[in-house]
């Protein structure tokens, strides 16, 4: 059997809804499993509702542009519109309730989760209007997580028992799912983490022992730099996993860092594909070598920088680097690059507002605490003379650091 991604991007309109399930169909005849992520932008828009300040305002108008959105997409796509606006309208009813329930990352979890669940309910009826044999699944019923909103740490051996019913399921239908949730032992949902999809489609691909997964995404494939960015990257053919799991841990949102490992343990392939052009080869990731890659680069945004100044004339000791370490760790933040000074500590982190605001408060009941946000963190792996020059004279430098093989300068 094989495992189907396909992305926001790929689900944001009518047509491109037609040209997925035109895509579906041409692989119809392997047992297919797809995982779809929730349409276009829609899961900015479930943040708003549960955003900390949101006005009363705020959720109505969100809440209307949600409905708004998806009831466009059913006109454009449905004749017979009665089964599907049954199935999205009852999960838009429980948004409604949930937005009034709780507080925090739980809540968080139930509202913004439902993203998918409305993209995967639109594209299965529209997939059993082309009379496809479609069957529908909530994931939430096979990948157990632990209690970890909006991180939820997935149960291996749990969802390995799951997914076991599906392999009969799959002998007769095409199977749709959701990316980016999951379900607590207490039944409550919990997400993956932002862009957790490509995560969600590797997990069934190594619980069900796919022959392969592969991404649809709006690229050629992974390209040495963000095309976005770059006017014309290279396209690579094959990539060893390692590296392509290198770059995703440098940031390049092409593929969720936890995507590699779960496909690499089972020597599972990753084919990238490009969504609006199927004919084209795509990238390969699996179990390979390759000379001579060129420069690969990667730019993280919305980086924090945080230096932690030891303040009684002593030097920053191991003692006090532990303090440090063991507020990260409380709060479960990972550090993109660290660097240490006579008497301070300095590291760079993803920005998250409520995270940072209570580290900085732990912080400073030992240090004193600077910090800057709103910055990009370059890393180019396999520099050459060139790239190396051009990066380290990039504008606004506030730390720098190089290995044998790989820079990494953190710019305003
Ligand atoms: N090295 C890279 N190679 C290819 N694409 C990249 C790379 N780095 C970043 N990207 C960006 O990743 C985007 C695709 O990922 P994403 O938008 O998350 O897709 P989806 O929502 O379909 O999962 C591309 O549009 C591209 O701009
Ligand atoms: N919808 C979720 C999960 C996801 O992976 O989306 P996408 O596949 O469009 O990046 C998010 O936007 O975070």
């Amino acid at each position: 059997m094989k495992v189907f991604k396909f992305g926001g991007a790929s689900l944001k309109t009518p047509e491109r809804i037609r040209h997925v399930a035109s895509i579906i169909q041409s692989h119809a005849e392997n047992n297919l499993l797809v995982v779809v992520s929730a349409m276009g932008k829609t899961t900015d828009l479930l943040e708003t509702l549960v955003a900390p300040a949101a006005s009363a305002q705020a959720v109505n108008t969100a809440l209307a542009t949600l409905k708004k959105y998806h009831y466009d997409i059913i006109e454009a796509l449905f004749q017979d519109t009665a089964g599907v606006y049954a199935a999205v309208n009852a999960i838009v009813a429980d948004i409604e309730k949930e937005i009034t329930l709780g507080d925090g990352d739980q809540r968080y979890d139930q509202v913004v989760s439902k993203g998918e669940l409305m993209s995967s309910v639109i594209v299965h009826h529209y997939l059993l209007s082309q009379n496809l044999h479609s069957h529908w699944l909530d994931a939430r019923t096979c990948i157990a997580t632990d209690s970890s909103f909006r991180e939820g740490k997935v149960d291996w051996a749990k969802t390995a028992t799951n997914v076991q019913p599906l392999k009969a399921v799959l002998q007769k239908h095409i199977v749709i799912t959701q990316g980016f949730v999951g379900r607590t032992p207490d039944g409550l949902t919990t997400t993956l983490g932002r862009e957790g999809s490509d995560y969600s489609a590797a997990i069934f691909a190594s619980s069900l022992d796919a022959a392969s997964l592969t991404i649809w995404k709006d690229v050629a494939g992974v390209m040495n730099a963000d095309p976005k960015r770059f006017p014309s990257p290279i396209v690579f053919e094959e990539l060893p996993y390692k590296e392509a799991a290198e770059m995703t841990y440098y940031g390049a949102n092409v593929i969720h860092p936890k995507t590699i490992k779960p496909l690499a343990n089972k020597n599972i392939p990753l084919l990238v594909k490009n969504f609006d052009d199927p004919s084209l080869p795509g990238t390969r990731i699996h179990a390979c070598t390759v000379e001579n890659l060129p420069p690969l680069i990667v730019f993280k945004d919305h980086q924090c920088l945080i230096s932690c100044k030891v303040t009684d004339y002593t030097f920053i000791s191991e003692e006090q680097l532990g303090v440090i370490f063991h507020a990260l760790s409380t709060l479960d933040i990972r550090i993109n690059l660290m660097q240490n000074s006579a008497i301070s500590f300095s590291f760079c982190i993803d920005f998250r507002e409520s995270k940072v605001v209570k580290l900085i408060g732990m912080l400073q009941q030992n240090f004193e605490v600077y910090y800057n946000t709103g910055l990009t963190l370059i890393t180019i792996k396999n520099y050459d003379a060139a790239s190396f020059e051009r990066y380290r004279q990039h504008p606004g430098v506030m730390l720098e650091q190089s290995s044998r093989s790989t820079l990494q300068v953190l710019v305003k």
